[in-house]
């Protein structure tokens, strides 16, 4: 018998896995788990790894994460009590939610990767690793969901963007805080977000096709309606608190009786109002016009959410009544 924790780590590529592929040292995925293992100190864990993909983080797609998801509940059957991913940085933000969303139970899965590849002075992925390994084995992490670990900082997957190209601490929840930290390689944990229940992932994750459109000053949106044409639902990613210009509107009203339109903020901070403006293309216009609001809810996982909902089937009503639900995003 062994009481230490017993982690599952999965490796899906990212600059935490890259090195130079040329002499002029650009650098692409290649690096497998033992290599990231290899750049730790030895660890007080049963730890089983899977080289799941090796894709820098831009070429995740929803097959990918439906594979993961399956992967994982497999581990968790299999007796896993913490799971840790790491991936490009890149995409983190919509993955991390995405499992979030759709895996249930208790065991913290926790995704992590590098702003620094290994040839970089000072990377960072194997600091962020040793960090992501210590939220995983740490019991107050169980009914967490999913977290992403950066910077000994550890964010909950709705709230967490990528916010700078380039700094290593380009990882921030802008409409909250991070719910962790880790501190001589020991949790500190500040909240709990609420726990959700799971949302089915069906087949047709794969073929379901949600667009998502930024609006911007002086858009004639001309291009909108053949592009809408090819979507199965649309997010838009309105000014502020959720505005587009008034030309725009009669399209997506005419749209929002087709397929749901999501709107949210372009500030992918703060939430989209409801009763401020009152004039054409504000919210309380589009919202009238059978747009559904994003809340609190940033335009990249107001559309991982559409998208999972919409595969499975999930009518305007559904849909709405989930969006409300999750645009709110309060911390117990
Ligand atoms: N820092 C990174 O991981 C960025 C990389 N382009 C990726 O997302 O794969």
């Amino acid at each position: 018998m062994t009481d230490k924790p017993k982690l599952s780590m999965l490796t899906l590529g990212g600059t935490i896995a890259m090195t130079a592929a040329s002499a002029q040292g650009a650098v692409v995925p290649k690096l497998d788990a033992a290599d990231l293992l290899a750049t730790l100190p030895e660890l007080e864990i049963d730890l089983v790894t899977h080289d799941f993909r090796q894709l820098p983080s831009p070429d995740i797609g929803f097959t990918d994460l439906a594979a993961l998801a399956e992967k994982i509940e497999q581990e968790i059957a299999d007796g896993a009590t913490g799971i840790v991913v790491t991936q490009g940085t890149d995409t983190i933000e919509e993955s991390s939610y995405f499992l979030d969303r759709t895996i249930g139970g208790d065991v913290p899965i926790v995704m992590t990767g590098a702003m620094r590849h290994p040839q970089q002075a000072g990377p960072d992925g194997p600091a962020n690793l040793s960090a992501a390994m210590v939220v995983a084995a740490d019991p107050q992490a169980r009914g967490l969901g999913t977290v992403v670990v950066m910077s000994d900082e550890v964010h909950a997957a709705r709230y967490v963007r990528k916010s700078h190209s380039t700094s290593t601490g380009a990882f921030t929840s802008p409409n909250a805080a991070p719910i962790g930290h880790i501190v001589e390689q020991e949790l500190v944990l500040l909240s709990r977000p609420r726990p959700y229940e799971p949302l089915p992932r069906s087949p047709r994750l794969t073929e379901t096709s949600i667009g998502m459109v930024h609006a911007a000053l002086g858009d004639d949106g001309d291009w909108l309606r053949p592009f809408a044409e090819h979507t199965d639902g649309l997010v838009i990613a309105g000014f502020g608190g959720g505005h587009v210009p008034s030309r725009l509107v009669p399209l997506l009203a005419e749209l929002a009786e087709a397929k749901p339109v999501v709107l949210a903020s372009r500030t992918s901070s703060g939430p989209v109002l409801t009763r401020t403006y009152g004039y054409p293309g504000s919210e309380q216009d589009l919202l009238s016009r059978g747009l559904i609001n994003a809340g609190f809810l940033d335009p990249f996982k107001a559309r991982v959410l559409l998208h999972v909902l919409v595969s499975a089937g999930a009518d305007r009503a559904e849909i709405t009544r989930i969006f409300h639900d999750s645009g709110e995003i309060s911390v117990s």
